[in-house]
């Protein structure tokens, strides 16, 4: 990959692919633990709760998917959905050694883009470091509107470019000397430099709100979180 300003579905899916066996380990080596804190926020922020029928999409190895389970309990039903297969197989991998077992999570291979599921379906649903990695924006949320119940929420955590100054460049250098150097010793260098483009044309929290109304949301609001380096977005129909 040379040009880094125009990844297509296919090079993502293909990063997603072959970062699968370190994805875990990484983000949590990187996240010093944290971002199981930004998930679970994330989870209460959809409104889930015991009996639903949820969406954990781009669920990757299934951090969420896990969590929303967890919320939804025996009773409910979670899909966790992602369209790298290298990734579902990990997240299948991980819960088989839960117990109780997580009989409520299902896995789908699936676009975001073109979700197989019915109008109305969800109860709720959550999206976590999806929607920056998602090539069409606007068609993404009007997949999640199509299928979310009336009244339901989704909760979207992503990174964005933080407004201060001095948060900016530190995220900016974190990435640089931390994460691509690291990645760099497992050989994921490509992989990881992917996150600054990515970053540089994610929309920032106004945008986000702005998105998520035009796909036809009746709320939107956006909460910064880890000192404005990310947010949480969370939609109502
Ligand atoms: C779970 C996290 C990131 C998920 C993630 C998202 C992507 O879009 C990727 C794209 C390509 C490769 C990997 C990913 C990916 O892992 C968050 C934790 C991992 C982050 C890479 C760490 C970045 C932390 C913040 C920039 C700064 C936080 C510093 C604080 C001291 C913890
Ligand atoms: C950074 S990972 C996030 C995984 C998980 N949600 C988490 O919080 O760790 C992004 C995930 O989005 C998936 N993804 C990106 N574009 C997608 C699309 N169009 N349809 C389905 N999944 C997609 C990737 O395969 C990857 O597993």
């Amino acid at each position: 990959m040379t040009d880094r300003s125009n990844y297509t579905s296919t090079d993502i899916q293909a990063i997603f692919n072959r970062i699968a066996p370190v994805y875990d380990r990484l983000n949590n080596d990187l996240s010093l633990g944290i971002h199981w804190v930004w998930k679970q926020m994330t989870v209460s922020w959809s409104a889930a709760k015991a009996g639903d029928t949820c969406l954990d999409l781009c669920c990757g190895s299934g951090d969420i998917t896990q969590l929303l389970a967890k919320r939804v309990g025996k009773t409910g039903i979670v899909i966790g959905a992602d369209f790298a297969p290298a990734q579902l197989t990990i997240a299948a991998e991980r819960i088989a050694s839960v117990y109780p077992p997580l009989e409520q999570i299902q896995w789908v291979e699936a676009d975001a883009l073109n979700l197989p599921f019915a109008d109305n379906y969800f109860d709720a649903a959550t999206m976590g470091y999806g929607l920056r990695n998602v090539t069409d924006i606007p068609r993404s949320l009007a997949e999640l509107y199509r299928v979310l119940k009336p009244d339901a929420k989704v909760a979207i955590l992503d990174f964005h470019r933080p407004s201060n100054g001095l948060v900016r460049r530190f995220q900016q250098w974190y990435l640089d000397e931390i994460v691509v150097p690291k990645a760099d010793r497992l050989g994921m260098i490509e992989e990881y430099a992917y996150l600054n483009p990515s970053l540089d044309r994610f929309p920032i929290g106004s945008e986000q709100v702005k998105l998520g109304l035009a796909a036809g949301f009746s709320r939107a609001t956006h909460y910064p979180i880890a000192s404005g380096m990310m947010g949480v977005l969370v939609l109502t129909k």
